[in-house]
């Protein structure tokens, strides 16, 4: 158990993120627009909310805002879960800045795959207990974001009051439908986490899943109806930055509230010992391979065939976002 508790501590305790990142830092002035974090030490409970419009996309700016989030609060010693969440109720995020990937700047490229790495060196691997508050869509490295967490709860959706159309959000690797593959720590990372052949099938069609279906695979740990709570708690309240202030009576984040409560409760080295058996592992081998695997992130990328995919995809999005 002692060496247990060393190495818990060696991998959670002192931050790998410091001697590992290749990557520049934001100043916290910046990072804290695109992730706004709050605390609250009474509870030991914080909140990263992502707060990058339209879609909370992940580029390296924001992968490097999200690392610098989760390293602050980590070392406040009095903090010992934290919640993910999103300031748009329609998307948790939308995974890769796709305009990352299309014509890259070859020096950029790598540092781009460095700076996601290192979220799933520091999410994954994080001494913090996470809850992802998955409020609305969450494609491909959003649902990577949310599988990076130790606890998933998902909207199950809502009906616009104006048009009565509903919002179903969804959740899945996607990454096939884009002409593209998960990496193999992504597409490995689901397999963890719903099983071999669910994983399987998954990845090859780049399944998208509903709440019902992503609870039914053990994509999400708990699915939520819309309909307003009567009344909120002031220790949620005070923990909900200004931009989503008004969300205090919305059920999924009072859910992922109190399941961070109950892991804030529970003796945290045993909690983080607990963690290091699953995650031990797969933190190290990313560590190990982080080279070998930017080389073929980017190898693959910069193919043409892979390239036209991609520049078609994303005329796609703009095209269908100038039609609304
Ligand atoms: C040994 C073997 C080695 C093998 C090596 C393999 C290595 C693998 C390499 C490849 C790995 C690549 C990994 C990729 C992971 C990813 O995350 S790729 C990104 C995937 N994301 C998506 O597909 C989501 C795309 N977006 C949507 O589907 C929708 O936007 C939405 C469902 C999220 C939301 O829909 P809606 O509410 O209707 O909003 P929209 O009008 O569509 O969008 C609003 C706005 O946001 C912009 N946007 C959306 N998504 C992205 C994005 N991902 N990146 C950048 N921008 C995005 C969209 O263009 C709109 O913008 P404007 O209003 O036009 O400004």
């Amino acid at each position: 158990m002692n060496s247990l508790r060393a190495r818990a501590h060696l991998l959670f305790g002192r931050r790998s993120h410091q001697s590992l990142a290749p990557h520049q830092h934001l100043s916290p002035a910046v990072a804290n627009d695109l992730v706004i974090s709050t605390v609250d030490e009474n509870s030991g409970i914080a909140m990263l909310t992502m707060n990058r419009p339209p879609a909370n996309s992940l580029s390296m700016e924001m992968n490097e805002a999200i690392c610098d989030s989760i390293k602050t609060i980590e070392a406040n010693a009095k903090i010992q879960s934290v919640i993910l969440s999103s300031t748009n109720p329609k998307i948790f995020s939308a995974g890769l800045d796709v305009t990352e990937l299309v014509s890259p700047d070859k020096d950029r490229l790598p540092r781009f795959w460095n700076s996601l790495q290192q979220v799933y060196i520091d999410l994954y691997g994080s001494r913090l207990a996470t809850v992802a508050a998955i409020q609305g869509h969450a494609p491909a490295a959003g649902c990577f974001l949310a599988m990076a967490c130790d606890y998933r709860v998902m909207s199950a959706g809502d009906i616009n009051s104006d048009t009565k159309k509903k919002h179903v959000p969804t959740i899945g690797l996607n990454e096939t439908q884009l002409g593209i593959a998960a990496p193999p720590w992504m597409g490995q990372l689901l397999v963890r986490t719903v099983g071999f052949r669910q994983a399987e099938l998954a990845l090859a069609l780049g399944t998208l899943f509903p709440p019902e279906q992503a609870l039914a695979v053990g994509l999400v740990d708990d699915i939520v109806p819309h309909q307003k709570a009567e009344s909120g708690e002031d220790q949620l309240i005070d923990l909900l930055p200004s931009q989503i202030k008004d969300q205090a009576l919305n059920p999924l984040l009072q859910r992922a509230y109190s399941q961070a409560r109950i892991y804030a409760k529970i003796p945290p080295q045993a909690r983080v010992a607990s963690k290091m058996v699953t995650r031990e592992e797969h933190i190290f081998r990313m560590i190990a391979k982080r080279d070998e695997d930017t080389q073929h992130f980017c190898g693959f990328v910069t193919q043409k065939a892979v390239q036209k995919n991609l520049s078609a995809y994303v005329e796609a999005l703009k095209n269908k976002s100038a039609k609304k």
